[in-house]
This record gives C-alpha cells, structure tokens and sequence, in this order.
C-alpha cells in the first residue's frame, strides 16, 4: 500500500503532477494539500477511475496537514512561490524558504520514514533546509532526501538532440551540480551513445541547458514558470523511486542529495572542494532510498570550468539555506 502526498497541489506544478499520480498504478493513496483550492482538486482528481483513493486537505484547525501527512510513503514538496521575469531563484528565498520549513517539519513530526523530494526554489538552499530541520526532528535520513533537479536532463536531453538530430529519448545527458543557472553543469562529453556537439554550438546549448528555465518564465511573461514540464519531471523522478520501492533493480536518476549522508558521497565531495549537497546520479536501493552515488562522470577541461563556477555559486546557497535554520 503506497501513500503519497502533494504539498502545494493546487498550483501550476501541482495540480498536473497530483494527476500523474493520481493515475499510476504505482500509487494506492494520493493526498493533497495546500493552503487554498485542495477540494476543488481532490473531487476532480477522485472522480478518475484509477486505482489511488484521493484525499484532500486545507491548514483548517491546524490539522490538515497533519492528516495528509500521516502513513505517508512518499512527499512531494512543489509548494511555494514561482518566478515572474527579471528574477532569480534565489530571489524566492525569502518566502520559499518558510514554506519549506514548515512543511517539512511537518514531515518530521508526522511520516519521518517518507521519502522527500523537493521541488519548490531555490533547489539549492531549500534542500539544506530540509535537511536542517529533519537533523533537528533527529529524523534526517540523506538516503530519502531529494531535491528534483530531474528537469535539468530532461532539457537536457531534448536541446542535445535539437542540435545534433535524433529522438530526446535516445540521449542520456548526465547534468550535475545544483539547480540555478551556472550551478547546473551539463557534462556533454559523457552523453550517452555519445555524439559530437559542433564546437561552434557548444557554448548556446551549454547555456540553454543551465537557463533553461528563463525561457518560460519569459514566454510566460509574469504568469508564472514551468509547470507542465516539471510535472513530467517530478513525476518520472517518482515513479523511479516506486519502482525501485517495488523491488526492481538498477535505477539510476540525477538527484540533488547530501553528500555526507550517502555512499560513495564522500568520493563525490572530496571532487567538488567539500561540498555537502550536489546532485549527481544515485543509484535507488531496493528500499526505493539511494543505494549509492555514482562517481561524479568525467569532465574534460571545458566542462571543469564549468564546475568552477557552480561550485562558487552552491557553495553561498547551501550556507544560505543552512543558516536559515541554524541561527534561528
Ligand atoms: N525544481 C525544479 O526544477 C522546479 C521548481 N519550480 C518551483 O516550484 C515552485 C512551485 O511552482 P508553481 O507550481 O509554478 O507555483 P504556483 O504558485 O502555481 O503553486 C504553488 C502552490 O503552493 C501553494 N502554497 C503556498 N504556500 C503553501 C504552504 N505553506 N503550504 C502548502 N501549499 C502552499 C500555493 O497555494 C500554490 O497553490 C516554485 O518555487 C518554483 O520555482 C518550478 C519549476 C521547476
Ligand atoms: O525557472 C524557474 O524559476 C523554474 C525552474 O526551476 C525551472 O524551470 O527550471
């Protein structure tokens, strides 16, 4: 019996992604919550002939998410608020981070077991926090931690085969490092089946990969930023972890993680000058928790550029997100 929760259903992300899984068979009980419109979303949602019951809750007398929480398996966190153009993530931090916060302390008190993915920005910082305030509930397990940055290599992968041909679905782009502009490092080199990018389109597809993201919030045009695509994102993610919790073998997904926490993330860390959470590829266990990380995949001399500069810019957002919670 697999419960899963949706914190921030009703928004641009959530509502989608509460529809993904509301119609995996992966998936027995779908709780949503959010501060506004849960009902509204939970009767639609419940009227699907799938198998996942749905039930949703408001904050109402403090126990809303109390009751979303409880026997949960699984938390999907994309509460919080988008950007609008001429902003950075890190621009939402003020309000985000709070958000996070509460959430997951909710998460503590109510389903400490869960596994966590967090969607809301900025992935860098909010990720820290979340794993400050589990550390404070004593309940922090690095294992079952995740910030998505999932639609980094989704982009990745149709914006390669956008400039060299062939279907998005035959590369493997291994992206690394956080989820912020140059923090993203997509490691072309190590493409899978590997392919040669012109060197005169290297630097434009580098940096579509890593801005991303303002394209929509451009296109959007103060509306918001990707909800759709991100949806797809969390939900592959999720359903990933499922699967590995039903018991299949040899999942590999890109995940923002603590590296501290998780095998092999020690090797990871000492190659990234000390850094406590980069995403990278983990390998899921049988418990659907990370089993491992992979080794951080080889980088030539460009790409080691690369992973300067987000090594700068991770290095101010961890401590950022950490403070938020250490010096309260
Ligand atoms: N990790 C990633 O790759 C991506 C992350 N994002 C981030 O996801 C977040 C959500 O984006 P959208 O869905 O477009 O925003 P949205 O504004 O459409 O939806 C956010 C939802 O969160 C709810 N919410 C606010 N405070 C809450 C609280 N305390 N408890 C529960 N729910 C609460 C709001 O009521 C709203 O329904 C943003 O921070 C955005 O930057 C967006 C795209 C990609
Ligand atoms: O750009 C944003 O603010 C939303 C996001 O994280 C993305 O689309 O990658």
């Amino acid at each position: 019996m697999v419960k899963a929760a949706v914190l921030g259903a009703s928004g641009g992300i959530g509502q989608p992604l509460s529809l993904l899984l509301a119609i995996s068979p992966l998936v027995d009980q779908l709780s949503l919550y959010d501060v506004v419109n849960t009902p509204g979303v939970g009767a639609d949602l419940s009227h699907i002939n799938s198998k996942a019951t749905v039930t949703a809750y408001l904050p109402e007398d403090g126990k809303g998410l109390e009751k979303a929480l409880t026997g949960c398996d699984i938390v999907v966190i994309p509460a919080g608020i988008p950007r609008k153009p001429g902003m950075t993530r890190d621009d939402l931090f003020k309000i985000n981070a709070g958000i996070v916060r509460d959430l997951v302390t909710g998460v503590a008190k109510f389903c400490p077991k869960a596994f966590v993915l967090v969607i809301s920005n900025p992935v860098n910082s909010t990720v820290p926090i979340a794993a400050e305030v589990l550390k404070s509930h004593n309940v922090f397990d690095a294992t079952r931690l995740f910030g998505v940055t999932s639609l980094d290599v989704v982009r990745a992968s149709t914006f390669v085969s956008e400039v060299v041909g062939g279907s998005p679905t035959d590369y493997k782009v291994p992206v690394v490092g956080g989820h912020s502009g140059e923090t993203i490092v997509p490691l072309l080199s190590q493409i899978t089946p590997s392919v040669e990018i012109p060197s005169d389109k290297l630097d434009a597809l580098v940096n579509r990969i890593q801005f991303g993201g303002d394209e929509v919030v451009k296109a959007k045009d103060g509306t918001g930023s990707a909800t759709l695509s991100m949806a797809y994102a969390g939900f592959k993610f999720a359903e990933s972890l499922l699967r590995a919790l039903g018991g299949e073998t040899g999942i590999v997904e890109p995940t923002y993680v603590y590296l501290p926490g998780v095998k092999g993330g020690e090797e990871v860390q000492k190659a990234v000058g000390g850094l406590e959470f980069f995403a990278v590829p983990v390998e899921l266990g049988p418990t659907g928790a990370v089993q491992a990380t992979n080794p951080l995949p080889q980088a030539n001399e460009y790409e080691q550029g690369l992973l300067e500069a987000a090594k700068k810019g991770l290095s101010v957002n961890i401590v950022k997100g950490v403070e938020f919670i250490s010096k309260l």
